[in-house]
């Protein structure tokens, strides 16, 4: 495949270089600056993004390296001074108006029969999401789920009964010391001064936002605040609420009735993907919002058209009292499930809606429920002694010196050992730069090899370094890129001089200033910084180093008897490399000192509660997490985190019309609930692994779901929730409704791919296609695909059609003609000419090479 253009150090040194990303210096705060340009000009309509002059030579070359990166195309022009570099999107090919491109597939009768006959005995679904999931039609199960779920029914308690079960519980805490503790600590948490508030203004109006601090108490007191206060009233309730993923359902409905002194199943129960606890007698049931949003659109509750006229005898007029939890998650079924709430409130007045979030936002959820009354709660953890990387580097090099020479796997930061051969031609190298001028031999065994060792090379017999060579025949570029390499500038020749004095001594001006510039820089410095910068040029920042994890493990179990360890990485890939690395590990492979646990959503829930479950003495626990445990859940013996930062996160750029599930950067507002996971039960420790600068940089919060899946993708959600619905009607209510042209444009793709009528009735082939977690038109091939046997290739087309365009275009005429060349003769491996059979001639190829290593 062809490279994109490059400016910056020389197009030889390019070529020839072995890994030029790896070193190419910039400070933090540079990257962090270009990396928020080029986000903005992403999220612009803007074809074209012009950085100012003043970028110097190895910034620009790390702004071209970004846009690799992110799928644009970068291209240095103007000479010295003037040398700027242009940033534009290289926009997929999808044809002239993208449309166009559709090309209408029919099902036969008999090829439907198939269809059905397969997808009834495999039913396609992502696991995950499949309790969100409505493909099947409403009608034909509604039978067995009225049975399955009169757990949303309220309990049929007389007042005797209540007055029993007050009585009951209030002996219990009496008779256990253990249930009067927790009794008297729940009391202490910041909500327990606002119980009387928080139930007087539920009574008195029908929406009530919480606002609070992490660890207020609000997920665990506010639910029992109402159950305790209706009871006392002699009434029943039925109590539902939510949390956006299942780990945090169950592991609260455990939580309260443990606060409770019962069994969960009794009072409290739960329901979430596969698994229930409790029944009709649970006054208060946990569920995540997926199942709420389904039991709220499923038959005779009025669905998306949520209309008052549609009351009618249903789950809605058994539930009292509906609490969402952190919904400033913002996942699609909150958004959906609170557009839904809201419309069916004024048929409903018995019911009191409890929306609860961290301070993002509060104002904007009151005024989406017309400016509901906000109670503020301030928060409350133990204290939380928080590092960054700078200072986990210092940490780590105060006790191992060698620290910063083996954080990577690939041994980059290892300076090579130079050969006797190396030295000779380095040695005549060196000569043939400064008696002719000649700097191709020098620069290309510079980039072939690489390290500190070469870039501080002395001559063996004058003590002349590259720098020094550069330095005196002024070539600024070399020196630019020399120094970004590390280049020592205190190193002196043999006869005294330094690259400074070099430069000065032949009068290159622009070149002395440069050098004088970098050695005031370093000089101001703090050591952190520098080991920071000197850390951050030999590791890619957004991967996971998981040797420095285990080193700072190591530390940490070094330096500490106990308390549970919990780590959050970004998914499944990091959770296992670091699980395998750990296990191969003299240190941690004592299964008798260390339980590894994994958690991640798609890991059964059986499996998932383990996480909690105490170790035995001189045991610790290491929790490898993604972000699921980032809220409302609570590892009692944690007493460690580790904030790798990162999480995988789904996006959308409707500029290429493509969407990823990639690693990115988590907001403040995760970093904050990170941390706080360390002080829930006792003090506690938090180990960011970014820059103290990085972690500032951070967004204030993550983008809304809604705003980051494919709108096709979205309308169809929603003609799956209730396929009666008008899309753009029912869209138009959300907190952050799409432009109505971008829903009818999809909502016309959605039609001409035959996953909706034309008067927008869900087809049976629309529901096939909603049911898989991709953009329509690639789950649309997909089925054929498998109609057609060919689902291999489809699948590749599929991962590369939801990722930028692997194929990228040189600007210089000759290498384009070539790169065109090359991809077709990749597309006439597979027979044709097409850019899809050349993505997977490309994709075997690829395979190929890695099977012969
Ligand atoms: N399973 C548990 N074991 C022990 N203590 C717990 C448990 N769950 C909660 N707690 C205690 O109750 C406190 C409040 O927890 P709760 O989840 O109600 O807070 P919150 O305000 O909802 O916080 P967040 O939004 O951060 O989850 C915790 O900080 C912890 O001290």
């Amino acid at each position: 495949m062809a490279t994109e253009a490059s400016g910056g150090v020389g197009k030889k040194r390019q070529k020839k270089g072995k890994n030029p990303q790896k070193v190419t210096t910039i400070t933090e705060s540079t990257r962090i600056h270009v990396n928020q340009i080029l986000e903005q000009f992403c999220k612009s309509d803007d074809e074209e993004y012009t950085f100012e002059a003043n970028l110097t030579n190895r910034e620009r070359a790390a702004v071209h390296m970004l846009c690799r990166k992110m799928g644009l195309r970068s291209k240095s022009s103007g000479r010295g001074d003037h040398r700027q570099v242009s940033v534009y999107k290289t926009k997929k090919e999808v044809g002239k108006e993208g449309k166009e491109n559709l090309v209408s597939f029919r099902f036969s009768a008999e090829a439907k029969d198939v269809l059905q006959d397969l997808f009834s005995r495999y039913p396609p679904d992502d696991g995950e999401m499949a309790e969100s999931k409505f493909g099947e039609s409403f009608g034909r199960t509604d039978k067995v789920q009225a049975r399955r779920d009169d757990i949303f029914c309220k309990p049929a308690l007389t007042k005797y009964e209540i007055a029993r079960k007050v009585e009951s519980l209030a002996s219990r805490i009496e008779k256990s010391p253990n249930l009067r503790q927790i009794t008297e600590e729940r009391s202490k948490l910041p909500i327990g001064s606002f119980r009387d508030v928080v139930t007087s203004t539920i009574d008195s109006h029908q929406v009530v936002l919480i606002s609070g601090e992490t660890g207020c108490g609000k997920t665990t007191q506010v639910p029992q605040f109402l159950l305790d206060h209706v009871w006392g009233k002699g009434e029943t309730c039925k109590i539902v609420c939510t949390q956006p993923r299942r780990i945090s359902a169950t592991s609260v409905a455990e939580r309260i009735a443990t606060e409770r002194g019962e069994y969960v199943g009794d009072t409290v129960g739960y329901k979430i993907r596969l698994e229930t606890k409790g029944g009709r007698h649970s006054s208060l049931l946990f569920c995540t919002n997926g199942i709420l949003l389904r039991v709220l659109v499923s038959k005779g509750n009025g669905g998306l058209r949520t209309g008052a006229s549609e009351k009618m005898e249903n789950y809605v007029s058994d539930i009292t009292h509906i609490i969402v939890d952190e919904i400033h998650e913002r996942d699609r079924y909150s958004d959906f499930m609170l557009a839904i709430i809201r419309d069916m409130l004024p048929s409903y007045p018995h019911l009191r809606l409890v929306l609860m979030s961290a301070t993002i936002d509060a104002e904007r959820f009151s005024d989406y429920f017309g400016g509901c009354p906000i109670i503020r709660v301030p928060g409350f953890t133990y204290p939380v002694k928080s590092f960054y990387l700078e200072d986990v580097l210092s940490v780590l090099r105060s006790t191992e010196n060698n620290h910063l020479k083996c954080t990577s796997d690939d041994g980059t930061m290892e300076d090579s050992i130079l050969t006797e051969d190396y030295k000779v031609a380095l040695d005549e190298a060196v000569d043939l730069a400064l008696s002719n001028d000649e700097f191709d031999p020098l620069l290309d065994l510079i980039s072939s090899e690489g390290g500190r060792k070469i870039f501080n090379y002395q001559h063996s017999i004058t003590g002349v370094t590259p720098l020094m060579v550069f330095a005196g025949k002024g070539r600024v570029g070399d020196i630019c890129m020399l120094l970004s390499f590390g280049a020592d500038c205190s190193l002196k020749a043999n006869d005294g001089n330094t690259a400074l004095d070099w430069a000065e001594r032949f009068n290159h001006g622009e070149a002395a200033e440069i050098i004088k510039k970098h050695i005031e820089k370093t000089f101001s410095q703090t050591e952190e910084e520098k080991l920071l910068d000197k850390y951050l040029s030999t590791v890619d920042p957004e991967l996971i180093d998981h040797v420095l994890i285990e080193k700072l493990l190591r530390r940490i179990c070094t330096d500490s008897k106990d308390g549970a360890i919990l780590i959050f990485l970004p998914g499944w890939d990091d959770i296992n490399k670091a699980r395998d690395r750990l296990q191969a590990s003299p240190f941690f492979k004592d299964s008798s000192k260390f339980v590894i646990i994994s958690l991640h959503s798609m890991i059964p829930s059986v499996e998932q509660k383990k996480v909690f479950r105490p170790c035995p003495r001189g045991c610790r626990k290491i929790v490898l997490s993604t972000n699921i445990a980032e809220t409302s859940v609570t590892i009692e013996d944690v007493v460690y985190v580790i904030d790798s930062g990162r999480m995988k996160e789904k996006s959308y750029d409707p500029y290429n019309n493509v969407s990823t599930l990639h690693s990115s950067w988590i907001s403040k507002a995760s970093a904050k609930q990170r941390e706080g996971r360390a002080g829930r039960c006792q003090p506690g420790i938090c180990y960011h692994l970014y820059s103290k600068l990085r972690a500032a940089s951070l967004p204030d919060f993550q983008v809304p779901e809604i705003k980051r899946i494919p709108i096709e993708e979205l309308c169809l959600q929603v003609k799956l929730l209730d396929p009666t619905c008008k899309i753009e009607h029912f869209l138009q209510k959300t907190l952050d409704p799409p432009v109505y042209e971008t829903i009818r444009n999809a909502i016309t793709v959605l039609q001409e791919i035959g996953a909706l009528t034309l008067d927008e009735k869900l087809t049976e082939l629309g529901e096939r296609i909603g049911s898989l977690p991709v953009h329509p038109l690639t789950s649309k091939m997909l089925l054929i695909a498998i109609l057609l046997n060919c689902l291999d290739p489809a699948l590749t087309l599929a991962c590369a059609s939801d990722y930028r365009n692997p194929f990228t275009l040189p600007t210089l005429p000759h290498e384009k003609k070539r790169a065109v060349a090359a991809k077709s003769e990749l597309a006439s491996l597979n027979g044709g000419l097409g850019d899809q059979l050349a993505v997977i001639a490309a994709f075997r190829g690829m395979e190929n090479c890695k099977g012969k290593g």
